[in-house]
């Protein structure tokens, strides 16, 4: 299939360009300034230009704090921009797989969150990710809003590079333990994403392999949790690891609220799609292996 990945530089779109290559697709990666989802006029055109038979929105406004001040720029490229999107797509007949976040939630469910579960951000950004969510759904019902979490990988800025860094730098890092979820890695969704189009491309509207669904790694824990096993896994691999201390949200300040609970329920697209939560230690073991190189 001939494949628009909306967005270049970020991680799941760098990603997405490496991977989806490997099942003989044809992949054009497009961001600023050919494709600008603030600017309509040029989602438009990129995408008569590229005349794709699928569409993979990976470009959205991700500075979760800095959104908080810049209201307007995140809800035109996550929300007015992704439906655009989402409208060629629905022009053209194509499918359209745009992916969202836990960050649509409030944090205070004590399990799992579904599909079926109520939204709720807390910020800027979450709200301009719902606000998109919706704005997919109602323009092309030919679409899959994939909501993933904590999203890691090789490829541009994340947790894990920020910890490497960091981790380099200091003697101690203090991480918080009471926000709880699971760190997704881009190979594993970008794996989901490559599983999913061809059903998706021969699928009609109303098919249940469209709609939402929810995706991250297994199994849940906490930033702290995650830190830790960087840091052991990296440690394996002969680098200098700082001390590590377990902190309270209340004692990390930030200008945007994170949830307390961003644990994703995978069951449906296991159901529906097939796709199972990968192990996220061995795909953090997979991308230290790029990243630092192997186990001593
Ligand atoms: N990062 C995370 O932890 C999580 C991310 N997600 C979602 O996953 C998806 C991929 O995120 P991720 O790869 O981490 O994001 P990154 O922050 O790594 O990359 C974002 C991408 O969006 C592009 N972009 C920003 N503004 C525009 C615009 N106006 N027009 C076109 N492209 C634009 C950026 O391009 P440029 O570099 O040119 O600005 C960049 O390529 C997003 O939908 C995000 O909301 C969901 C859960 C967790
Ligand atoms: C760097 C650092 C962060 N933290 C905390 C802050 C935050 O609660 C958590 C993770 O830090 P981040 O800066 O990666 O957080 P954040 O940018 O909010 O990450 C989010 O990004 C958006 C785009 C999403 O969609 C979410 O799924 C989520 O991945 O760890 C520490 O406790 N100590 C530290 O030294
Ligand atoms: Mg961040």
């Amino acid at each position: 299939m001939r494949i628009l990945i909306a967005g270049r530089s970020g991680q799941l779109a760098r990603e997405l360009a490496d991977r989806l290559p490997r099942d003989g697709h044809e992949v054009t990666a497009l961001g600023q300034p050919e494709l600008d989802l603030a600017a309509p006029d040029t989602v438009r055109r990129a995408v008569e230009q590229v005349a794709p038979e699928a569409i993979v929105n990976a470009a959205a406004y991700t500075a979760v704090d800095r959104a908080e001040d810049e209201r307007d720029a995140a809800f035109a490229v996550n929300a007015a921009g992704a439906g655009a999107l989402a409208a060629e797509a629905a022009r053209l007949g194509i499918p359209l797989v745009h992916v969202s976040t836990d960050y649509v939630f409030d944090g205070n469910k004590d399990a799992p969150y579904t599909e079926e579960d109520a939204t709720g951000p807390t910020g800027v950004y979450g709200a301009s990710k719902l606000a998109g969510e919706e704005a997919v759904l109602r323009a092309h019902p030919r679409s899959v809003v994939l909501r993933t979490a904590w999203v890691c990988g090789v490829h541009g800025n994340n947790f894990l590079k920020t910890m490497l860094r960091l981790g380099a730098e200091r003697p101690k890092l203090s991480v918080v333990a009471d926000q709880h979820g699971a760190p997704t890695f881009t190979a594993d969704i970008a794996e989901a994403i490559a599983r999913m189009l061809p059903a998706l491309a021969a699928a009609p509207a109303g098919d249940p392999r469209f709609g939402l669904f929810h995706l991250s790694g297994a199994p849940y824990t906490t930033w702290h949790g995650f830190a830790a096993e960087i840091f052991r896994q990296a440690e394996n691999r002969g680098h200098k690891v700082p001390e590590l201390a377990a902190i309270g949200t209340a004692d990390y300040p930030t200008k945007a609220r994170r949830p307390a609970n961003s644990r994703l329920d995978c069951h449906k697209i296991q159901q529906v799609h097939g796709i199972r939560p990968a192990d996220w230690r061995q795909s953090l073991s997979n991308s230290l292996d790029t990243l630092t190189g192997p186990p001593r």
